[in-house]
């Protein structure tokens, strides 16, 4: 219905959308998206040697702009699920906003405008590695594995793990093994924080058709594997320690951190199949966004009290 009312033909007879600048900013997913260029910026302080100030901004503009791309593109390629489930019903491309052409196009031109900003200021590295971000996330994830396998999110999981390895790569040319460290926490991360969602939304995920792990596994087997990711993402947390690239004093955070990880896990393991609120898994949810969010800032400050000399 929005569709009609909104839209109207240009004099080539092309379908046009009155759409709000607001309705573009929609499509770059931007309160997703804080967070992974949040990681992306952790990755390039923590790389060694000091950028340019800067080059610096602009290659985490660069990365913020890929990433927002990618989301438009996601959003365009799943206007017709999106539109089928509540969370996601009222995203500018399903309520009529904002037409699929123009989300493509929009996605496609800032995706290109970010790898070759990237590329041209920092390196061609860090730019390939962004390219193949937003191509893993828009094609990989979201036109294949989404709608095929109950492990589209453990793979999948690997697009929103590259950026800090991009920011790492946009200060040194290089991938390294401390950028691994930092690939694999957030990728043991993401299961256990997409699938408590998808636990108190699997309604949604039932409606649209998609094969996510609680529609197909059923609520118990996911469950378990969220409890097993977040054993492992405990685990992963103190990596940075055991690599010699963070302090004792960041262990002792990552280790109460992931130790809250587990707990708020359990306590969804624990979840009755009866307890219709969902609250554990709600719970969880916001607590994974947490946990991230502290973990890379306990990494930046680390980095930062090191190199005051408070911290070795
Ligand atoms: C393939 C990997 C991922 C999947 C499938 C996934 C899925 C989701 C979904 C479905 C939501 C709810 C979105 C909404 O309705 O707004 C969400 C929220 C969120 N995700 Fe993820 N996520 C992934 C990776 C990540 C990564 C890598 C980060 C950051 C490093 C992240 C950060 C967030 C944040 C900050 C929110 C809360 C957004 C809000 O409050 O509106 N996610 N995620
Ligand atoms: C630098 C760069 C290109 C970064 C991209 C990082 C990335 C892959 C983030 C994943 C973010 C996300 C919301 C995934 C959910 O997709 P979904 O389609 O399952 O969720 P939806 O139903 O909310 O659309």
């Amino acid at each position: 219905m929005a569709l009609v009312d909104q839209e109207h033909m240009d004099d080539t007879g092309l379908r046009l959308s009155e759409a709000a600048p607001g309705d573009f900013i929609a499509l770059l997913k931007p309160r997703v998206m804080s967070l992974v260029v949040f990681t992306a910026f952790v990755g390039m302080v923590m790389a060694p040697g000091v950028p340019n100030p800067l080059l610096a901004i602009i290659s985490i503009a660069a990365i913020a702009v890929g990433a927002g791309a990618s989301g438009a593109l996601n959003m365009w390629y799943d206007a017709d699920i999106d539109a089928v489930m509540g969370r996601t019903a009222r995203r500018p491309v399903p309520a009529g906003r904002v037409t699929p052409g123009e989300a493509l196009g929009f996605g496609l031109v800032l995706s290109a405008f970010s790898v070759a900003t990237l590329g041209l200021m920092a390196n061609w590295t860090a730019a390939a590695l962004l390219a193949f971000t937003i191509f893993f996330y828009a094609v990989i994830y979201t036109m294949w594995l989404k709608r095929s396998t109950s492990q589209n999110i453990v793979i999948g999981g690997a697009a929103g793990a590259l950026p800090p390895v991009v920011g790492w790569a946009a200060v040194t040319g290089t991938v390294s093994m401390e950028s691994l460290v930092l690939f694999l926490i957030i990728f043991l991360w993401t299961p256990p924080h997409f699938w408590a969602l998808a636990l108190f939304k699997s309604g949604d995920y039932e409606r649209a058709g998609i094969p996510m792990l609680p529609n197909v596994a059923g609520h118990a087997a996911t469950k378990k594997q969220i409890f097993i990711y977040a054993l492992l993402l405990a685990a992963s947390g103190i990596l940075p320690v055991v690599a010699g690239f963070a302090s004792f004093a960041y262990g002792a955070v990552a280790a109460i951190l992931g130790g809250g990880f587990v707990w708020y896990s359990w306590q969804v393991l624990r979840m009755p199949e009866s307890d219709v609120s969902m609250k554990p898994a709600k719970v969880l949810f916001g607590y994974s966004l947490l946990y991230l969010f502290v973990l890379f800032t306990a990494l930046l400050a680390d980095r930062l009290l090191a190199s005051l000399g408070l911290v070795s």
